[in-house]
């Protein structure tokens, strides 16, 4: 296409809303009239189903639950009186209880005041505060926040290392939705063990979210904490960024949860219009199953050129990818749906990968964010009439030139600034694409069998762990590989056995392994312990 017709399709294809001032580009994706005249019937359904699903249906099927999150910016629209007042007095007792960290009504019991948070949560009940407090936390705020996202050691430490001397001031805020994760768990038994080292009394400084009467919930109340604060069974872990999840941590970094909430709502009103064309949500759902040919058949690589948005690739991974990739549609079929989702930032990029993109194998599509304020305040020169921030968006529109020349597609997202509500608006403008696109491929968007399978899996290596240790502590004299594991029962494990004396053998616990570690077959394992 010409330069003529290409701005001609710029402009007829140009998405804006003036309240949010933001932009969005489809224009250099490939999809013409007859594509998107095949679309409109899908997309009828996609929107009933939306609209089924904001007044209440049980939209998750598998668990049997409603899909609330559009609610929780807009309570008028919950379904019921009562849920309305659970989302109003949410937000209520996220306000109240920060203000009273403010005024140090709520305070450690041996410091004036709370200076840090240590966020313990993994999946949605991270992903959503990482993203927004990296995008919106203010340079010096009331509260600083620091994250145990995983059950390495190595990593929880290098988290307490780094405020050991301010534990006695430090908030702990323990987020999981089911109360019953693993990770989450165990981060926050070590912070509680951290804590006992320092003879501070935990409880006194810890709070939860969690579903009510999880196992979470139930610590928190028995041990005396804090507070607790509930998390409804209809908000997803990874559309929970808006619930007091992400609300809480934030509103104690001094990020003003009114405006990411309204960013939210505005961006959920616009979604609502069944025009495709004015709708933002469904013209990103339309691009990606244009891109995906509607089975994932692409990467989507979300580039924001702006360092504060790094981990909006990272938590669109888990909005996108957990929503859509699935083995079985709703009719039971076998899809194997999803859409591979990766990104870190431009420019940095272009210095990294870019060049695949733009030579490479063509298996991806673009989206570009683009924030057209380069900074708060005037920008030096870096040559006569030449900022930085040219430079960014030079090297984005640069960028996005190169890829069409080469016949690569790409989105161009555009918002004015990083504040609270563009912020809200994006993180509503995509759960409300992924919603409409899992009707479009037709698949549950909103659970995640899948990862139940890998939980098993684990619990059952931890189960064989305990045997396997106890045959060697009952061994008298050295034992191979494949005695241990016929010893245990279980011969067909004898892999998994081997990774598990390994592993204790690297850590101390007492586990001797001997032999050539090029061939396990010579292996012997002994138990050093008294
Ligand atoms: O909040 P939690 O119940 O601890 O769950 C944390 C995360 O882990 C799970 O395995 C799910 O796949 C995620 O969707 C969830 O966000």
């Amino acid at each position: 296409m010409d330069a003529t017709a290409l701005w001609q399709r710029y402009q007829d294809w140009l998405y804006y809303h003036s309240g949010l001032g933001l932009y969005l580009d489809i224009s250099r994706m490939g999809f013409n009239d007859a594509f998107v005249a095949t679309m409109k019937p899908k997309f009828d359904k996609a929107f009933k189903d939306m609209a089924a699903l904001e007044a209440g249906a049980i939209a998750n099927p598998d668990e049997h639950r409603m899909v609330g999150h559009y609610w929780l910016r807009n309570s008028d629209i919950a379904p019921t009186s009562e849920l309305k007042q659970e989302i109003v007095e949410g937000i209520a007792q996220v306000e109240l209880f920060v203000n009273k960290v403010q005024n140090r009504d709520i305070k450690p019991p041996f410091a004036p005041q709370f200076t840090d948070i240590i966020s313990i949560g993994i999946g949605g009940s991270a992903l959503g505060p990482q993203f927004v407090s990296e995008a919106l936390s203010p340079d010096i705020g009331p509260l600083a926040i620091h994250f145990i996202d995983n059950t390495d050691p190595a990593g929880i430490d290098r988290t307490l290392n780094k405020i050991k001397d301010k534990l006695v001031s430090t908030l702990v805020i323990t987020i999981s939705k089911s109360g019953g994760t693993p990770e989450p768990r165990n981060g926050m038994i070590e912070v509680q063990k951290a804590f006992a080292a320092q003879k501070l009394d935990f409880a006194k400084q810890a709070i939860a979210i969690t579903g009510v009467d999880s196992q979470l919930d139930k610590l928190a109340k028995s041990e005396g904490w804090i507070a607790t604060f509930p998390m409804a069974d209809w908000v997803g872990g990874r559309t929970s960024e808006l619930s007091t999840v992400g609300l809480l941590p934030a509103a104690l970094q001094g990020i003003d949860i009114r405006a990411m909430l309204d960013g939210a709502k505005v961006m959920d009103e616009a979604t609502r219009t069944t025009e495709i064309k004015h709708n933002p949500a469904a013209l990103l759902a339309m691009s990606w199953y244009f891109a995906c040919n509607g089975r994932g058949e692409k990467d989507m690589v979300v580039l924001p050129y702006k360092d504060s948005l790094l981990l909006f690739s990272r938590y669109l991974q888990q909005l996108v990818m957990e929503s859509i990739g699935k083995e079985k549609d709703l009719d039971g079929n076998i899809v194997y749906q999803g859409i591979s989702v990766y990104g870190n930032k431009g420019t940095t990029d272009q210095h990294a990968y870019v060049q695949q993109l733009r030579e490479g194998v063509s298996n991806f599509f673009l989206t570009f964010i683009e924030v057209l304020e380069d900074r708060q305040g005037v920008s030096p020169e870096v040559e006569t009439g030449v900022t930085s921030g040219d430079y960014l968006s030079g090297l984005l529109q640069g960028t996005r030139q190169a890829l069409y020349e080469k016949q690569r597609d790409s989105i161009t997202l555009t918002i004015p600034q990083v504040n609270p509500r563009t912020v809200g608006a994006l993180i509503a403008l995509y759960e409300r694409a992924v919603g409409f696109y899992g009707s479009l491929v037709n698949v549950n968007a909103y659970h995640q069998p899948g990862v139940e399978a890998g939980k098993k899996a684990a619990a059952a290596v931890l189960d064989l762990q305990k045997q396997v240790l106890q045959v060697i502590k009952d061994a008298t004299t050295p034992l191979s590989v494949a005695e241990i594991a016929e010893k245990a029962g279980m011969p067909d494990q004898i892999e998994i056995i081997y990774k598990i004396l390994r592993h204790l053998a690297a850590n101390g616990r007492n586990v001797l392994l001997e032999g050539n570690f090029g061939q396990p077959s010579t292996l012997t394992t002994s138990y050093k312990g008294s």
